[in-house]
């Protein structure tokens, strides 16, 4: 059977941590082959999340870096068979969001190393991964579980699924954030041109990361843009709930390159950062960001970064995920509606949201500047417009598998996507389909001879 010649015998496992910026997790994947098609399926098993932050906080302490793996490790090595785990590749990742951090964070990585040595696994080795090719792997896995991707060289033109258009990604981390689509015109510029051959077909794609611009350091950025804004250590924070308040030291605020302190800040100062509650203000201090003019280089998505401008479906994971999700706004709501409920969760006052949503207590106070930022990114930002608006979908999953890179950095570097087209398998479609139709003209044709025999015989 050519099927079975085709597909390897045994179900496969790999391991990928994902050592973002705030937050570390170790996803747990099965390959699974499809006798249907011929080819394999990748499927998510877990993905287990590190207690504590990101990697970059272990900075200062790379041997708590390894330390902090083992639960998850334990937990892998409890999901794969003992038989199959020195077998299993294992293909850490990590994501250093700094260049000025990037000794640090080879450190962490030789002690994650370290740490996953340890345990019975094919360690294939930990790296950083720069944020282009962060952005391609959240592509590819896009594209992989909606099954975009044509798989096969068909022989009979019309069975070729040319209208499976490929969807592009759209991923908001902690620290950076990330735009990978296939244009409708070739990449001008070659710093943003990704360029891949999967399954015989050629993916020319625009990609580009803006370091900085994730969540966490897009809120730092803002509040630094009100601190400087005001000549006091009492901020007033237009994004921020009415009744909330937290206090922040200097150097705490400008603990990051995303930041530059004023020179006149003292680091021992402690700031009072005081919610307002105003959407309009929160909306015009978010725009400050961002530098949306494009000089005279073309088309330009922020910073004068080059960007064609966006084209076809979008999935956008991720930081764009949580609030929205948070807000409810993960249905396809029109663009109009969306800001409805924006606006109107911004003037809520803390005292009351703390009331109904006791649960969400960590992300709470954030959750207006967010979505305006989200918004700001992508109206303002990529270009997206209230025509296009309704090509993102909002989705943290596909698939029951969880949409960012780790699973199209572990398809690419197994070769679990080929360059080349898969063979047609034998019996395919074209030879099922002509001798179903066969079948069903003979049968129908034995019909009309049975009827006629019959009526004949009967006559005589
Ligand atoms: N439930 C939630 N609600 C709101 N925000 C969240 C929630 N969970 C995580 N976040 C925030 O979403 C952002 C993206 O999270 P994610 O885990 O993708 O970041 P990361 O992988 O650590 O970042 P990076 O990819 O930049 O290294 C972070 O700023 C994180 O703090």
């Amino acid at each position: 059977n050519v099927k079975d010649v085709l597909l390897p015998p045994s179900t496969k496992y790999g391991l990928v941590f994902d050592a973002g910026s705030t937050h570390t997790s170790l996803y747990i994947y099965r390959w699974r082959a499809d006798k249907e098609n011929g080819t394999g399926i990748v499927s998510q098993v877990e993905a287990c999340s590190v207690s504590g932050p990101g990697i970059s906080s272990y900075a200062d302490d790379p041997a708590g870096a390894g330390a902090s793996l083992k639960p998850c490790l334990d937990r892998a090595m409890k999901i794969v068979p003992a038989e199959q785990q020195r077998e299993n590749p294992t293909y850490p990742g990590a994501l250093a969001g700094r260049e000025e951090n990037s000794s640090k964070a080879e450190q962490v990585l030789a002690e994650v190393s370290k740490a996953i040595g340890e345990y019975p696994v094919d360690f294939r080795g930990a790296r950083i991964l720069t944020g282009s090719e962060e952005g391609s792997f959240g592509w590819i896995t896009v594209n992989y579980l909606l099954e975009t991707l044509v798989k096969f060289s068909f022989a009979e033109k019309w069975e070729h699924p040319q209208d499976t258009e490929v969807l592009g990604a759209l991923d908001l981390g902690g620290a950076s954030t990330q735009i990978t689509f296939q244009p409708g015109v070739p990449v001008e510029d070659r710093n943003t041109s990704v360029f891949f051959r999967l399954y015989g077909t050629n993916y020319s794609l625009y990609s580009h990361s803006y370091l900085c611009y994730g969540q966490s350091q897009a809120l730092k950025m803002l509040l630094a843009v009100l601190h400087q804004a005001s000549s006091s250590p009492q901020i007033k924070h237009p994004c921020y709930p009415q009744g909330y308040q937290e206090n922040i030291s200097v150097a705490e605020l400008y603990d990051s390159p995303c930041v530059r302190a004023p020179s006149s800040a003292s680091p021992g100062l402690v700031l009072t950062v005081t919610g307002t509650g105003d959407p309009a203000a929160c909306g015009t201090a978010v725009r400050r960001l961002f530098n949306f003019s494009c000089g005279a280089q073309g088309p330009c998505g922020f910073n004068g970064v080059y960007q064609p401008p966006v084209r076809g479906q979008f999935f956008a994971f991720a930081g764009f995920y949580y609030t929205f999700n948070f807000l409810n706004l993960t249905r396809q709501q029109s663009l109009s509606e969306v800001n409805t409920t924006v606006f109107s969760f911004c003037r809520r006052n803390w005292t009351e949201l703390v009331q109904s949503f006791p649960k969400d207590l960590k992300y709470l106070h954030t959750y207006c500047s967010v979505a305006f930022y989200i918004l700001t990114l992508l109206l303002d930002g990529f270009k997206f417009n209230e025509h296009t608006w309704s090509n993102i979908h909002f989705s943290r999953q596909a698939a029951n598998t969880d949409i960012g890179w780790t699973l199209g950095f572990m398809l690419n570097l197994t070769n679990m996507i080929p360059a080349e087209a898969l063979q047609q398998v034998k019996g395919h479609q074209p030879g099922l389909w002509a001798g179903a139709i066969s079948f069903l003209v003979l049968t129908i044709v034995a019909g009309l001879v049975a009827v006629f025999l019959h009526c004949f015989w009967k006559t005589k």
